[in-house]
């Protein structure tokens, strides 16, 4: 592990620190073994942002200017030869092969903190949103990198961010954060990536979040599908996180087959919808046309914002589409004002689930993002994002991601009222993902993670 580790490390120009222990803090047990063994590794330093952007674009060999992205690109396309035509013909990996971890000085790199940081003196946390996506990518890369090669022949891209769950801790701007990362699950083109943050408190890096994303290989061009190595668990807690990630799978797609897109709601969401519709009907009128809000709640309609990007050039990814990360920070963000604008207070990120990146968001694209309030309960504010993308050319608008946020707000948030049926199908989505939050926090003050 050490010997991937610095082979790594070397290649970032010496920007080592002495590595710290990832198990202090540790709060789940079945992993804490996997960081355990790994905990030598010197991490990857984070300069101003860029040293993990600057390893991947030197695996893929992608162009710093953008008037040079058509060669980069050429270039490319000589390495499909390199491409394995069935995944038995790949080495195996294991998991500590793909395991790295990367630091990000905030603490000692006051230049640094500014892009992170808040008005209120918290860490932006749609900046770790971008920082998240590219060291998935990279970790990917660790596990499929042919050692005699200089440039991957895989275009290596998020397909679904599965899950972010946030642990009750602050995120400080004036302290050190580590991210680690590895793969624990691969079918045939995908790859399930497990990324940790931790953040530096007193002497002991303490875990911050944990996230799931998956990434799909394709080949040189990023036009097909292209396999990956086989992964082999070594160790009871691998082979644990590979079963995992195997029911993770099952799970996808059983939360896919039921989607209200596919089928009708069950009895229970029926029931649901229909008390809410009787407690919106104006009980002076016999009429199912009069509605009424109910105290404390506020139609679904009116908690909408939207906003319109630009795609440009500079925010591109390493195949010359936009970045993952780009986006889900301009849709956590809209996000974000959402709730605080329905809630009437700051709001807190608790998780993440379910962002599926459906197709890609070419450079010069208009992105139309829309985000709604779609379910609500205590404190707890359920934020829809929508994005779809036209260009320039073209008026017609394609759906891209949609984005599944869970925020907590510091008092109790009015209920959301669905008026329309398609409003009601959204409102039980967001009850369901909001019902699949693993780890429900309970308010504190130190709990603070903001834009
Ligand atoms: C300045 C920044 C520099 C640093 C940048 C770092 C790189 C950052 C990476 C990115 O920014 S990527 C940009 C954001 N992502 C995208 O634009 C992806 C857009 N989506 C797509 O291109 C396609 O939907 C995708 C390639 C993901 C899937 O295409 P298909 O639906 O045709 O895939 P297919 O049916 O062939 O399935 C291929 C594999 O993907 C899996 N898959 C597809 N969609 C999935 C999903 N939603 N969830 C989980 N797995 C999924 C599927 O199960 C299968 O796995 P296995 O081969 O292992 O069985």
């Amino acid at each position: 592990m050490r010997r991937a580790a610095l082979r790594l490390c070397t290649l970032n120009k010496g920007l080592l620190t002495p590595a710290r222990g990832l198990t202090q803090g540790s709060q789940n047990p079945e992993k804490q073994n996997v960081f355990h063994i790994l905990e030598a590794c010197s991490p990857i330093h984070v300069n101003h942002g860029v040293c993990v952007r600057d390893k991947l674009r030197e695996i893929v060999g992608a162009s710093t200017n953008w008037r040079d992205h058509v060669k980069a690109m050429e270039e490319r396309k000589l390495l499909q030869s390199f491409l394995a035509k069935s995944q038995e013909g790949l080495p195996p990996r294991r998991m500590k092969d793909s395991y790295i971890e990367v630091l990000l000085p905030l603490g000692s790199q006051p230049e640094l903190r500014e892009k992170y940081l808040t008005v209120q003196n918290t860490v932006r946390f749609g900046r770790i949103l971008e920082d998240l996506d590219s060291l998935g990518v990279l970790v990917c890369y660790m596990h499929t990198r042919i050692h005699s090669a200089k440039m991957s022949p895989l275009s290596i891209v998020t397909a679904l961010v599965d899950k972010i769950d946030l642990c009750k801790k602050n995120l400080s701007p004036e302290q050190d954060i580590k991210f680690s990362g590895h793969v624990s699950w691969v079918g045939k083109t995908s790859m399930e990536v497990k990324m940790r943050m931790f953040q530096l408190h007193g002497n002991e890096f303490c875990p911050v979040l944990d996230a799931t994303f998956v990434m799909v290989a394709r080949d040189s061009e990023n036009k097909g599908p292209a396999f990956v190595n086989p992964l082999i668990p070594e160790s009871p807690e691998e082979e644990e996180l590979f079963r995992q990630g195997e029911l993770n799978k099952g799970r996808r797609v059983a939360f896919s087959s039921t989607s209200l897109l596919k089928m009708a709601p069950s009895a229970e969401e029926r029931t649901t919808i229909h008390e809410m519709f009787l407690s919106t009907l104006d009980p002076k009128t016999i009429s199912f046309r009069s509605r009424i809000l109910p105290p404390n709640a506020m139609w679904m309609e009116n908690s909408k914002l939207k906003s319109l990007e630009i795609c440009h050039p500079q925010e591109r990814n390493i195949f010359n589409r936009i970045f993952g990360g780009f986006l889900m920070r301009k849709a956590y963000e809209l996000g974000w004002a959402t709730a605080c604008n329905f809630g009437g207070s700051r709001p807190f990120v608790v998780a993440v689930d379910d962002i599926m990146f459906q197709k890609p968001v070419e450079v010069g694209s208009l992105l139309f993002l829309s985000s709604q309030v779609c379910f609500t309960q205590g404190n707890y504010i359920q934020v829809r994002v929508h994005s779809e993308v036209a260009s320039l050319q073209n008026k017609e608008h394609t759906t891209t991601n949609v984005f599944h946020f869970t925020f907590m707000s510091e008092k109790e948030v009015p209920l959301v009222c669905p008026r329309t049926y398609g409003e009601s199908m959204l409102y039980l989505d967001g009850q369901r993902h909001f019902n699949s939050m693993s780890v429900p926090v309970n308010l504190r003050k130190d709990f603070l993670v903001e834009p």
